[in-house]
């Protein structure tokens, strides 16, 4: 056996020597690296003075940098933008306020955190309000080691370019405009942007500076806008909690005023119609324009009578997304990322509230438009018939000079037979200007889509809301450059922390093939035969039924979703449950739902994959999953946000429950595990349950087994019809997805952990979060009524009495 290299020159890696290790000793090395006090003991034998140190690569750099107070600094920096942060640092809290503006979260577990600096994550950061020096200097303080040149480089060109010019409308005119004038210099050199110019000035316009609003001023509690950040809070997690007192604010404004010079903008004019042009030229030339509607100046749009009714109160996490969008009194451009049941539509409805003129709702299906209207007319106080519904079954555009459409991306774009009222509808909408367009689940728009979509409608401003920034094919960067960049990002643990998304327990059971539909199984055959062969396993589908008694006896509503609609009638015609897909009409879609959610005999429902986005179910508390699409990150995440809005979320020890069955040893567990990377990195642990206990002494379907024979007869004869992809009208994506084949960028595969079901629902050792009902009491009670949109009005006065010289 080759010699094994010292312990000092040992640097956590496999040398050729040391894979030569006989199994023995392999087997004992991994004991030992899971084993903290052996990871310590190795440490100190190295001379290192932390357990985990030597694990990294640069180990060697960091060696040579890391400052002398490092254990107190909670975050590493590795040459190549990557960000590891620890969660147990006392300087967590306002270091993970400051990473979300300036890196894209990666993964979020419970003690380490990961983020990745990124040329379009800093031009978020400088489009907020964060200067290049100001990055460096907090992500030093932040570092225990010295960062490195290549991301000191890479900072400092990325932001010496990014947010430096911007596009404005001002009484719907486009300006290029920036504070800079030689930036403005160097974009009319180029000739295709010179070719766009409209003035004649000689020069640039030249005018007073809007006034930072109320998001910029030192002090401020609440907000999260720049200048907060730049003068980080010491409680940044009680600032958030704390809805602060708007007369200060106001106060504070008025002082700051006093104090500040008035600054210069520069400017020229655009023709509108090159808007695309430029904005595409500039970022060829490495000068992205931000993109801001001075919505308080526009005097030639209507404004839209709307406000936010007095018992609606934003929560923290949305008036600080928001604020990213408003925090120099104009709406900014962008995507908002929140969870799965954390309320993006208050997010968006408080936006069109703050714009105040016409917005443009675009949806993923004729549903989710029924609840974005109920939506609207819950919290704010809009004249539902300002409120159009552009669907294949409503036409009728509002009649007043500024209202809100509610709309999908299909009947927007979609040209091909258009009715008579469809293309006089479309006609209403190309016709005028739009303050706002809010894009719903923004992530599953195709780029060619959403051009079309811009082509369609003159906005002002978009807002883009998505749960997961995630697309199978790789393309979530055009949306960067289609609606704006990532403007804040909410971290899912912290939300079902403080109740306002729920604790969700998630495992992964696997159910054994019965012998005669594994041999099947194991014949060659079409992928979608095996597929459904896998999904009607007799055993899954008693693990089905019996997960179905077993939690509607502890008082649960529980959902059964299945991709594969030839399953989900199977399973629900057999346990005699309503089941809703694609082609159940909507009536009957809202008779099942009612019927679920407040008639006490009806506890499960089966939903294909319509039910995956926008269904806003709050009394369901348990989510069973029979069959999925392939490995799609995007569906796991969104079909556990059904249950992330459980109404008893914040009952005492409640957690809702997530199972995802699985036939064993069939390609679902390879797709399970991709599956669920994007909720691992979420911070979720999937436990696997292999047998549920108690599970044979049930009477239940399909144990005999002629009834077992009889149902693999039947999925031997099914059609290929019965084995396709469900096609939903309206869903112009779904078949998208279906064309990647489940094909995925590579990821971290799930964390699984052995577990029972007892285990799971509590009977044992399961740690029960507390909710801490008390604050949440309290974040509702202290909540300022329109808070946010008194600091955007706030900031907008202040900007008047600036011009007027006050
Ligand atoms: N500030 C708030 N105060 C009280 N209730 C709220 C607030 N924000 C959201 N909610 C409620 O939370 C639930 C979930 O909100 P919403 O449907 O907007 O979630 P979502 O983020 O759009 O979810 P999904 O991505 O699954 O569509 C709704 O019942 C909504 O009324």
């Amino acid at each position: 056996m080759p010699p094994k290299r010292k312990a000092a020159e040992d640097d956590g890696y496999e040398s050729p020597e040391e894979e030569a290790l006989s199994d023995q000793e392999t087997l004992d090395n991994l004991k030992q690296s899971f084993d903290i006090t052996a990871l310590s003991k190795r440490a100190r034998a190295t001379h290192q003075t932390d357990a985990a140190s030597f694990l990294f690569k640069k180990r060697d750099l960091w060696d040579a940098s890391l400052k002398p107070d490092h254990p107190t600094r909670p975050l590493w920096v590795d040459d190549d933008c990557g960000i590891i942060l620890e969660s147990f640092n006392p300087l967590f809290d306002e270091a993970q306020d400051f990473l979300i503006n300036i890196a894209e979260p990666q993964s979020r577990v419970s003690k380490m955190h990961e983020y990745k600096l990124t040329a379009h994550s800093l031009f978020a950061a400088v489009s907020v309000g964060h200067s290049t020096e100001e990055i460096i200097q907090r992500l030093d303080k932040y570092s225990k080691a010295a960062l490195p040149r290549t991301v000191l480089d890479f900072i400092g060109n990325s932001t010496g370019s990014f947010g430096k010019a911007r596009i404005v409308l001002k009484k719907t005119l486009s300006y290029i405009e920036s504070d800079e004038p030689a930036i403005l210099q160097k974009l009319l050199k180029d000739h295709i942007i010179a070719s766009c110019r409209a003035d004649t000035t000689d020069g640039l316009i030249k005018e007073a500076a809007p006034k930072i609003g109320v998001m910029a001023i030192p002090g401020t509690k609440m907000a999260a806008g720049a200048n907060q950040l730049a003068q980080p809070s010491t409680e940044p997690q009680k600032a958030a909690e704390e809805p602060a007192n708007p007369n200060e604010m106001i106060a504070a404004l008025r002082d700051d005023d006093d104090e500040e010079e008035v600054a210069q903008v520069h400017s020229f004019q655009i023709n509108s119609e090159d808007r695309e042009k430029v904005i595409k030229r500039c970022q060829e030339i490495l000068l992205p324009l931000t993109e801001e509607y001075d919505f308080n100046n526009d005097e030639v749009n209507a404004k839209l009578d709307i406000d936010l009714k007095p018992h609606a109160q934003i929560r923290y996490y949305q008036e600080k997304a928001l604020s990213k969008m408003f925090s120099n009194s104009r709406a900014r451009s962008g995507i908002i990322v929140l969870p799965c049941g954390a309320g993006k539509t208050l997010v968006g409805i408080t936006a069109a509230c703050g714009v105040k003129k016409s917005a443009i709702v675009l949806c993923t299906s004729a549903m989710s438009v029924v609840q974005w209207r109920a939506e609207f007319i819950k919290w704010s106080n809009i004249n539902p018939d300002d409120i159009a519904v552009f669907t294949s079954e409503h036409k009728q555009p509002f009649k007043r000079n500024a209202g809100i459409v509610i709309s999908t991306y299909t009947m927007i774009t979609s040209k091909r037979n258009r009715s008579y009222d469809s293309e006089k509808f479309m006609q209403f909408i190309q016709s005028r200007e739009w303050g706002l367009l809010i894009a719903d689940e923004v992530h599953v728009v195709p780029a060619a889509i959403f051009k079309k979509v811009t082509f369609n409608i003159a906005t002002h401003s978009k807002l883009g809301l998505t749960a997961t920034l995630l697309r199978e094919d790789d393309k979530i960067d055009d949306l960067n450059f289609l609606i704006g960049p990532k403007l804040y990002e909410a971290n899912w643990q912290e939300l079902s922390e403080q109740g306002h998304i729920a604790k969700v327990q998630c495992a992964e059971v696997w159910c054994q093939m019965t012998p005669e539909f594994y041999t099947e199984w194991l014949k060659p055959s079409s992928v979608q035969k095996r597929a459904l062969l896998s999904v009607m396993n007799p055993r899954k589908f008693q693990a089905c039924q019996f997960l179905i008694k077993y939690h509607e006896n502890r008082g649960d509503k529980i959902i059964v979703f299945s991709d594969n609609v030839y399953a989900l009638e199977f399973y629900a015609r057999k346990l005699r449950c309503a089941f809703i897909y694609g082609e159940t009409p909507q009536n009957e879609r809202m008779r099942i739902l009612e019927n679920f959610q407040h008639n006490p005999d009806i506890n499960t429902i089966f939903l294909s994959k319509i039910g995956d986005t926008s269904l806003d179910l709050p009394e369901a508390t348990c989510l069973i999953q029979i069959s999925s699409h392939y490995g799609s990150r995007r569906q796991e995440a969104q079909r556990l946000g059904r249950i992330l809005r459980a109404k008893r979320r914040n009952d005492e020890g409640f957690n809702a429950f997530f199972y995802s069955l699985v036939s064993k040893d069939t390609d679902e567990m390879y797709y399970s595990s991709k599956r669920q990377a994007f909720l691992v990195d979420q911070g979720y642990a999937f436990k696997v349950i292999t047998r549920l206990e108690g599970l044979e002494h049930q009477n239940l379907g399909l144990s005999t087994p002629q009834e077992r024979r009889e149902v693999l007869m039947e999925v031997l004869l099914a059609k290929e019809g019965d084995l396709a992809e469900e096609k939903i009208a309206g869903d112009m994506f779904g078949s998208k997805f279906a064309s990647t084949g489940g094909k995925m960028k590579k990821k971290a595969g799930a964390r699984r952990t052995a577990g029972t079901l007892s285990e799971l629902s509590g009977g044992q050792d399961m740690a029960y979060i507390e909710y801490n009902k008390s604050r949440n009491k309290e974040l509702k009670t202290k909540g300022v009524k329109n808070s946010f949109l008194r600091k955007i009005q706030s900031g907008y006065n202040n900007q008047k009495k600036a011009a007027k010289g006050d």
